[in-house]
């Protein structure tokens, strides 16, 4: 290996930071130089006038200390162009021209699809799950997802104890566009009643019902913990003819959003208030947890051994507790276990 890349693509993750200065001090160790690729593929299309703004090299200095920051120091972008091949080539292009002989991809199962075209194109390429989703079948772990649950935990177990105070249900999104995993795992660590998720259809009067359940039992205060996605999957409903009836103002085409719902449960369960709390990215934007950092070091470092062994075309993930690699091919063709039974459990208590 003449040199090696890395970059950070998707959304940003905890942990981002500590993969890289991981990879830097491992390529350092094996005296192969590092290039920073700056805002996921985009760095690889030049499209910034200077060489600087797309890529630099990363020595020791500038990244020893960065492994505790939040966010990416390379920065991170989504590049929809990047899906077509004569892009893809254009990368290979630059990859050529700077020397660059392998590339570390660090993000979610998009960049993962960008990492395999480049590795059908020829250009070896390692994956580091950085996603704070957890919708990558193939690993246990993925960047940035302990932090996220973490973050929601301390933000439910505040709003729980507010709630409480007030005898009033809270309704609590958390991310996750089309996985529900951060919600699940919130809400059974806060012990909050009641969980929505992109994976399972549901219904308004449904979940309704079961926070009338509650405040029957003398629950005033139950959580309602929702994803991000979780609108995707609900049944039909005429917010507009529902909200306006009652008195709230409501626009004919206006989405459902936790804090409409939060109206609709309030009126019909005819409550004196129901509250909502969108968490948002102070998830994402989040030290990491030591679990995430730990994981980053490990699979920082091997993602560099791979490549200097001349192993590519490989994610790294974990598993059992374990640390290891398998195709990038077959680890995009897994499919995601979503912990149904959990789920039930959660909402039928
Ligand atoms: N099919 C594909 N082929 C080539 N590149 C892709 C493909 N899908 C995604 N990418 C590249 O990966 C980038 C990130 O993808 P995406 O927005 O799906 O995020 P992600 O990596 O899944 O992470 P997260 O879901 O956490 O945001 C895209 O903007 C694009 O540059
Ligand atoms: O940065 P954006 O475009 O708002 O992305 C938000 C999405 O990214 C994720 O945070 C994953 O990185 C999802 O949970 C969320 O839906």
């Amino acid at each position: 290996m003449r040199k090696i890349g890395v970059l950070t693509s998707g959304g940003d993750s905890p942990g981002m930071n500590a993969a890289v200065m991981s990879v830097a001090r491992s390529a350092a160790m094996y005296g192969i130089p590092l290039i920073g690729i700056k805002r996921g593929y985009n760095g690889l299309l030049r499209k910034s006038a200077n060489l600087k703004d797309d890529m630099q090299e990363l020595t020791l200095e500038l990244v020893l200390d960065i492994a505790d920051d939040p966010g990416t120091y390379l920065r991170t972008a989504r590049c929809l162009e990047f899906k077509e091949k004569k892009y893809q080539e254009k990368a290979v292009k630059t990859l050529k021209s700077m020397q660059i002989d392998g590339l570390v991809v660090i993000g979610g199962d998009g960049s993962f699809r960008g990492a395999q075209a480049l590795c059908d194109l020829g250009v070896p390429c390692i994956g580091i799950p950085g996603t704070i989703d957890n919708d990558l079948p193939y690993t246990e772990m993925s960047l940035g997802y302990d932090t996220a649950v973490n973050v929601c935990v301390e933000a439910i177990r505040k709003i729980r104890a507010t709630s409480r105070s007030h005898d009033r249900p809270a309704v609590v999104e958390v991310m996750g566009r089309h996985c529900g995993d951060i919600a699940l795992t919130a809400a059974v660590s806060t012990g909050s009643e009641i969980v929505v998720v992109p994976e399972v259809p549901w219904t308004v009067e449904g979940v309704a019902m079961q926070l009338q359940r509650q405040l029957n039992q003398g629950n005033y205060r139950a959580t309602i913990v929702v994803a991000e996605g979780c609108w995707e999957s609900m049944a039909p409903f005429d917010l507009y003819n529902f909200l306006t009836s009652r008195g709230k103002p409501c626009y004919p085409e206006e989405p459902m959003s936790a804090v409409r719902f939060a109206s609709v449960m309030k009126r019909m369960c005819g409550m004196v208030e129901a509250r909502a709390n969108v968490i948002g990215y102070v998830q994402r934007g989040a030290e990491p947890t030591a679990r995430d950092s730990a994981f980053a070091f490990e699979a920082g470092n091997l993602a560099v051994r791979l490549l200097r062994d001349g192993i590519s075309n490989q994610v790294i993930g974990m598993q059992k507790g374990k640390v290891f690699y398998m195709p990038i091919e077959k680890a995009l063709k897994k499919e995601r276990y979503f912990n149904r039974p959990l789920f039930d459990l959660v909402n039928s208590l």
